[in-house]
C-alpha cells in the first residue's frame, strides 16, 4: 500500500517502513522524507520528525510548501508535548492544510482558523503530564497525580493502543499491535497479564528514542500465544463504560471510578483528553466517573453500566459517606439515580446531612451527588428546600463532569435563569465550561447557552 494509504489508516511503523525503503534507494525523495517525517509524528516522535524535516530541507534544498507546513507543525507539536497546552498545536493541526483528511476536504464546517468537528484532532496528539501509577485504597492500581494541579491542567492526551474499525475484532487489532516489544510490555500490565498487579511504569507510555521499539519484532510470535489471553482477559473485565468495544486506551483501564470524579475525560478524534475537574494536591488519586457522558457529537459516548457484572460497589467517598446516612443505606447510591418519586428521601437526607456532625464539606461532597435531581425534566423537581442556584452551581462546577453533557449544561442555563446573582453565576459557568470542555467548547457552548440553542 502507498504510503499515503499507510498513513490515513494510521499504520505508522508501516509507513515508516516504507519511506524507509524508498529513502534507501533514493535518499532525496520528498515523498519519502515527508512520510517519515508523518510516520516520525504520528509515533509522537516529534524531534525525530523536526529533524528528519530540517536534514531533508537542507539535502534536497527543497523549499516544498508542504514540508516547510509539516515542520512548523512538528516543531509546535514538539514544544506542546514539554508545556501540555494543546490549543495551539491543534489550531495549526486544524489550518494546516498538510493534515487535511478526506472527509475535511470534502467539507468541514469552517470559521475561518478553525474547522469544528469533521476533522479528527491529529491522531499524533499526544501528552503524559505529571502522574503516577501507584497502589489505591479504592481498588488494586490507580493514577495519581505527582504534582499540584490547576482545575483544567491537561494530565495526559493520549491516542489508543489500537483501534477495530469497520466491525472488526478490537482482539485482533491489538494482537496485532502486539507484534511490537514495546506493546507487549505494556499489555503485560492490564488485568489478566502477567504483571497485572504491578505499578505500571508511566515511562512505558512515554514515546520510546529507539525507533526499533515500534517495528515488528519478528521473533515476537511465540509470546502471542501469552498475549491472546491477556487479551482475553481484557474483554472479559474490560470496562465499556470507560473503554468503548472498539476502542483501547491502555491508561484508562488503569483509572478508578469515583462517583465525584477529580479528572474529566474528552475524546476528540481518537485522541482522549485527561484533565484536573478541580484543583489537585499532589498525591491525590485520578479519578473518572465510569457513568459520565462525554460529548457525544465528537466521537465516543461512555455508556451505562448494561451487564450486572459491571455494576461495583463502590468505595468512593461519597459513596463511603452515604453509609453513614441511616435513610440512605443500604440504598445503592452509586449506579441508581433518584427518581421522581424519591423526593421525600431527598428531604430525608437533606434533613440529615444539615443535623449532624458531616463537616462542611462533608455535607457538600453528599448533597452534590444529588445536584442533578434538584432540577430535572427540565422543571426545577417538587423539592421543598431548593438550594440557592449559586450552591447547585458551585456543585456542577465540582461534580457536573459526571453527568451527560446536554444534561449538565441544561442545568446550567437554568440555574443561571434563577440565579440571583447573574454575573457571579454567568463566571461560574464560563469556569466550568473551560474546566470541564476546554477553552476552544467553551466558547461554543456558552453561545448555546446565551442565546438558548438546543433542546433545553
Ligand atoms: C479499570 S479497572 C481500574 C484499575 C484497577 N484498580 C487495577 O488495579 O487494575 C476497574 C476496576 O477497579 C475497581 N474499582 C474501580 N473504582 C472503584 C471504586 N470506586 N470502588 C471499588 N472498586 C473500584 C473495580 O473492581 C473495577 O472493576
Amino acid at each position: 500500500m502507498a504510503i499515503d494509504g499507510l498513513l490515513r489508516e494510521e499504520r505508522y511503523c508501516e509507513a515508516l517502513r516504507a519511506s524507509f525503503a524508498i529513502l534507501a534507494i533514493d535518499p532525496w525523495s520528498i515523498e519519502a522524507i515527508l512520510g517519515t517525517a508523518r510516520s516520525l509524528i504520528g509515533l509522537g516522535e516529534y524531534e525525530h520528525a523536526c529533524a528528519t524535516l530540517s536534514t531533508g530541507m537542507e539535502a534536497t534544498d527543497s523549499s516544498s510548501h508542504e514540508m516547510v507546513e509539516l515542520l512548523a507543525v512538528a516543531e509546535q507539536l514538539k514544544a506542546q508535548s514539554t508545556t501540555g497546552d494543546f490549543d495551539q498545536p491543534l489550531r495549526a493541526y486544524f489550518s494546516s492544510a498538510a493534515f487535511r483528511t478526506e472527509s475535511a476536504r470534502a467539507g468541514g464546517v469552517s470559521d475561518g482558523a478553525f474547522v469544528f468537528s469533521e476533522i479528527p484532532v491529529p491522531p499524533m496528539a499526544e501528552f503524559l503530564g505529571e502522574f503516577q501509577c501507584a497502589p489505591s485504597t479504592l481498588h488494586g492500581r490507580g493514577l495519581f497525580a505527582t504534582k499540584d494541579l490547576e482545575a483544567g491542567d491537561l494530565i495526559f492526551a493520549t491516542k489508543p493502543i489500537a483501534i477495530a474499525r469497520g466491525g472488526a475484532s478490537l482482539k485482533q487489532a491489538v494482537l496485532e499491535k502486539a507484534k511490537m516489544p514495546r506493546v507487549a510490555e505494556l499489555l503485560q500490565y492490564l488485568p489478566g497479564g502477567n504483571s497485572a498487579a504491578a505499578s505500571l511504569p508511566v515511562s512505558l507510555l512515554h514515546p520510546s528514542g529507539n525507533l526499533e521499539d515500534y517495528l515488528d519484532d519478528d521473533d515476537g510470535h511465540e509470546e502471542a500465544a501469552g498475549l491472546e489471553r491477556v487479551v482475553d482477559a481484557y474483554m472479559a473485565a474490560g470496562h465499556k463504560s470507560v473503554c468503548p468495544d472498539n476502542v483501547l486506551w491502555p491508561l484508562l483501564t488503569l483509572i478508578n471510578h469515583s462517583c465525584i470524579p477529580s479528572v474529566t475525560l474528552r475524546v476528540v478524534g481518537t485522541t482522549l483528553f485527561c484533565r484536573a475537574a478541580r484543583d489537585l494536591k499532589a498525591g491525590e488519586e485520578l479519578l473518572v466517573s465510569y457513568y459520565g457522558g462525554s460529548l457525544k457529537s465528537r466521537l465516543t459516548s461512555l455508556i451505562w453500566p448494561s451487564r450486572p457484572e459491571d455494576i461495583i460497589v463502590c468505595k468512593c467517598r461519597k459513596c463511603e459517606l452515604e453509609t453513614k446516612i441511616p435513610v440512605l443505606y443500604p440504598y445503592p447510591g452509586f449506579g441508581k439515580w433518584i427518581q421522581r418519586d424519591d423526593v421525600e428521601r431527598m428531604c430525608l437526607m437533606e434533613e440529615f446531612v444539615l443535623h449532624n456532625d458531616f463537616s462542611s464539606e462533608d455535607k457538600q461532597v453528599v448533597r452534590s451527588g444529588f445536584a442533578r435531581h434538584y432540577y430535572t425534566g427540565g422543571r426545577p423537581c417538587v423539592y421543598v428546600r431548593v438550594p440557592t442556584a449559586e450552591v447547585v452551581m458551585e456543585a456542577v462546577l465540582r461534580y457536573g463532569c459526571t453527568g451527560g453533557f446536554n444534561s449538565c449544561l441544561g442545568l446550567q442555563s437554568r440555574l443561571l435563569r434563577h440565579a440571583t446573582d447573574k454575573a457571579a453565576a454567568r463566571e461560574l459557568l464560563l469556569q466550568s465550561c473551560i474546566t470541564h470542555f476546554g477553552q476552544a467548547l467553551a466558547r461554543e457552548l456558552l453561545v448555546r447557552v446565551e442565546y438558548g440553542l438546543g433542546h433545553f
